[in-house]
This record gives C-alpha cells, structure tokens and sequence, in this order.
C-alpha cells in the first residue's frame, strides 16, 4: 500500500526521534461488558451509570484522553504508556511502535468489535517541520460506548487480569461520575445568533481573556491578501491560513474539564477530543482539546468514512426575518465562492483515498452543516478498503498519513499551498489542524481534525486556532470574521466573553 505525507519529498526527509516509555513492561488487557463490572460486588460502577453510560458523565478529570461524540465514544484515564514522534516518519513511527506494543500483549477481549480491546490515543502535528510532540497515549483504562453497548479495558503490567482488577483500577482513577443530564444542564440557552455560551460566564473571580492585537489581526489581514495574490498569480489554487489568539487565566486556572463539558453538550454532532502527547512533569502541559466538525478518516471493519467540511456562514450574520436554512442555502450552498472551496476540499480527500479502494462513495452535492455557531457545506465520503496481499486492510493510522492534510486545512496543490501557509502564517501550527483520534489493535480508528480548539499551555493559559479557505474570490477582512466565528465556541466554553 503506498503511503505519503505530502510535505515530503525525497530531498528533504527529516528523521523522526522517537521515545517510547514503559510499554515494554506491559502484559495483558482484559475488556469487560460495562454491566458485568457494574455488577461485581467491590465495583464502584453504579447500575445508573451502566444504564445511562453517557461518557459526558465521565468528563470529570482534566488529565483524561478524550473523543466522545452525542455520548458515544471513549475517555481513557491514567497513561500505561506513550509514544513521541515528530517529523516526516510521525506516523510511521508511531505504527510501528503500537503494533509492537499489542503484539507483545495478552489481550481477552469478548466483546471483540471496533474500539474495544487496547486503543489508543493520537495527535499528529499539522506539518512534519513542526516542533509539536506527534504520537500516542495508552491509558491504563478506558471506558467505551457505542450504539451496541458500553465497555471497560484495563491493560496492566500484570500477566493475567480479573474483573476485581477492573473495578480497582476504576476506584483509583475515575474521579466521579456526573449524574445523568448533568452535561446537558451546562449548556446554556440556545442562543444560536451569536452561538451557545455567549452570555458571560457564571463563575465567581475573573474571566479568563483572549488576547486579540489588532496589528496582529492586521498583519494576517495582509496574509490572507498575499494568498489572493499567490491564487491570482497562478501559483495556487486554495490555501487556508489560520491564526492563533491567547486564552489567559492570570493566575486563575483555566477550567478545562468545564470546558470540555460544554463543548460536548453544546456540539453534540462534534467530536469532543482532549489528549496529552508528551509526558511533561507539568501535567497541564501541551493538551490538545476542543470539539471538532471534520472527520478526517474513520476505518471501521474494513470501510472507510469521512466527514469532509470546506465552506463556512456564520449564523450570526443571518439577518432577521428570513429563515436561517433559506439563507444558509443561498449564502452558501448557491455561492460559487463557497463551493469552489468545497471541491478542492472534497477533491483532494478522493484522490488520497482512490490508492486505498475501488470504488468511492460520495454526494454529488454537499449538504448544509448546522452548528450552534456557524454552516458548513459538508460531504460524507465511505469506501470500501481494498485488502493487501496478505489479506489485511490497511490501518486507520496508514489511511490518516495518506490523507492528511486535505485542502480543506491545507489547499491545492497540497505541497506549494504548505509552503505558504508556513511563509504567510509565521506560525507552528503544532497539533492544530493536525489528525486527532483513537486507534485499536485491529487496524479500526477514528481520526478527527483538530480545529475549534485549542493547547493548554500552562495551568492558566492556552493557545487557540482558527483558520479559513482562501480562494481568489476572498475578502480578508470576512475571512477575519469568520475566524472569530469559529474561536466563538472555544473561547465561550473556556469562559472568555469573546468580542463580536
Ligand atoms: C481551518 C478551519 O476550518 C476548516 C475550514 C473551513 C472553511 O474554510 O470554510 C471549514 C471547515 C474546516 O475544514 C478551522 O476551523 O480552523
């Protein structure tokens, strides 16, 4: 199976450090039905929770790995070990170390279907330049659920493992277990003109706040100008440049659990990701989190899906009196502008995809993407995957090295547009806009981009990313605006009162 990162050619091949740590010691992995530790006398699981095993309820601890969409999903706590990688081999690298890690591991797994058994978490940088740790975390346990069920999966040290284990490993590392609704209860009222949260935080102190400088905003104003220029000059056809503002909580911790919490009650058709690459003696260190739209690719029993986004309205630019789905369709689904930055999108995804399979299936049109704070035209693309020679489909992680970066974070052609985009940008994108996800020992993952979010930074301060599709067609200043659209639900759930 080919495989490529399309920031590298031949020339300029960068080696990857890897460091791996502890995963030589680890054993076994037992995955139990989540009703079966529920029922085990010492288990601290209740039956509420095994009844109504929302994972929303379980986003309670700010050092836990993440990806929960509607409920449904995984949250891993504690880290049985991790790998960190960068460069051009980031993925490879972090393949050969997982399959490794699970061929070395006694795994009783009953349930046996997507997602159960040991998974691990990723985040990928967005360029191979970039100085961002790459890589994967296994946490000790993680709870899954999905539309069949909920699931428990402890990896250990130890050879073999009970559900005693299980429910210990439960005690030591769960924090608490929100009551049924809670998540829901954080959201505030729908405000869909300016997006959910936009009333001022309720906490007592003071508000974190965004640093937003005006030349800065300025200066990118001249970027975005410099790529009309780049498109008009022939030499590119799309790029998407994004920048970041700073979240400080001076002093005051910024509360990434809450935030967590409300990015997931609030954009339930979202991924809710949170994952923590490097093991910094700073826990807070370089956590990636926030709830992203776009699929990047989802392997899933030898099909592939994903969720490919390019064209963006912010609802609070809809004027009153017109239904929002009318004007949506005009603004977006009828402008050329909007859908031509679609089709590069939805094009460079297809050609990525068509080594890995036969046949590809995707809309003809795109749909309209209704968020809280924004639409997005948007396809669903599945494919079957065709199988190597000895009989096995590719990873989820080789299919995220083959397609990422699509146009819609990068632009066409993909290697000259990040060329630009790290000329006009003067920014390390790290793990922004870079492929985020989980994968298990049977090749199946899911990968989301990594947008509308954010890096902890410290304790009391984080970086947050927004960037947009520039095309010869773009405004800087709305493409600006539709910047600050999409930070809206990041700032808000980190309590920010944005400007608008
Ligand atoms: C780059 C971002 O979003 C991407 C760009 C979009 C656009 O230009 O319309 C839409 C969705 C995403 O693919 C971002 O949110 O930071």
């Amino acid at each position: 199976m080919p495989t490529s990162d399309p920031f590298t050619t031949p020339e300029d091949a960068t080696s990857s450090p890897v460091t791996a740590s502890p995963a030589a010691a680890l054993r076994s992995s037992l995955t139990v039905d989540l009703a079966e530790v529920a029922a085990h006398p010492d288990s601290p699981v209740t039956a509420d929770f095994a009844a109504n095993p929302d994972l929303r309820r379980l986003l309670t601890a700010d050092d836990a790995s993440v990806w929960t969409i509607g409920g449904l999903g995984l949250i891993g706590f504690g880290r049985a070990a991790n790998v960190v990688v960068t460069g051009d081999d980031r993925f490879t690298g972090a393949r050969a170390w997982w399959d490794e890690l699970t061929a070395g591991l006694s795994i009783v797994d009953p349930l046996s279907r997507s997602a159960t058994g040991p998974v691990a978490f990723g985040a990928f940088a967005f360029a191979r330049t970039s100085t961002a740790a790459s890589g994967l975390v296994l946490p000790e346990l993680v709870i899954g659920h999905d539309h069949d069920g909920a699931w428990v999966t402890l990896v250990s040290t130890a050879p073999e493992l009970t559900i005693a284990d299980v429910a210990e490993a439960w005690n030591r590392l769960v924090p608490t277990v929100l009551p049924a609704g809670a998540p829901e209860a954080l959201a505030p009222d729908a405000d869909t003109t300016s997006g959910p949260g936009s009333d001022p935080d309720s906490r007592s102190g003071s508000n974190p706040h965004a640093v937003e400088d005006e030349a800065a905003a300025r200066t990118w104003c001249a970027s975005v100008e410099e790529g009309v220029q780049l498109i008009r000059d022939g030499q590119l056809e799309k790029l998407v440049l994004a920048r970041a503002v700073t979240v400080q909580g001076d002093g005051q911790p910024l509360d990434l659990t809450r935030a967590l919490r409300r990015l997931a009650a609030d954009y339930d058709t979202c991924w809710t990701y949170c994952v923590r690459i490097a093991d910094h003696e700073d826990r807070h260190a370089d956590t990636l989190f926030g709830a992203t739209p776009e699929r990047l690719v989802r392997v899933l029993d030898g099909t592939l899906h994903a969720r490919v986004l390019a064209g963006t309205l912010d609802r609070a630019s809809a004027p009153e009196g017109i239904p929002g789905s009318e004007w949506a369709r005009r603004n977006l689904f009828e402008d050329p502008k909007q859908r031509a930055e679609h089709e590069f999108a939805i094009g460079s995804l297809l050609g990525s995809v068509a080594a890995y399979t036969e046949e590809v299936e995707s809309s003809t049109d795109p749909f309209v993407l209704e968020l809280p704070n924004v639409w997005h035209l948007a396809s669903d693309v599945s494919a079957d995957l065709t199988p190597g020679p000895d009989g096995t489909v590719p990873s989820a992680l080789e299919l995220v090295e083959a397609v990422h970066p699509t146009a819609a974070v990068c632009g066409t052609p993909t290697h000259e547009a990040a060329e630009a985009i790290a000329r006009l940008e003067g920014l390390d994108r790290g793990l922004y806009a870079g492929p985020v996800g989980w994968l298990d020992s049977r090749h199946n993952g899911d990968f989301g981009i990594a947008l509308r979010g954010g890096v902890r930074r410290t304790e009391d301060t984080a970086q947050v990313y927004a960037g947009c599709g520039v095309v010869e067609a773009s405004v800087p200043a709305e493409e600006l605006a539709e910047t600050r659209a999409k930070l809206r639900p990041v700032l808000n759930a980190l309590g920010v009162t944005p400007r608008s």
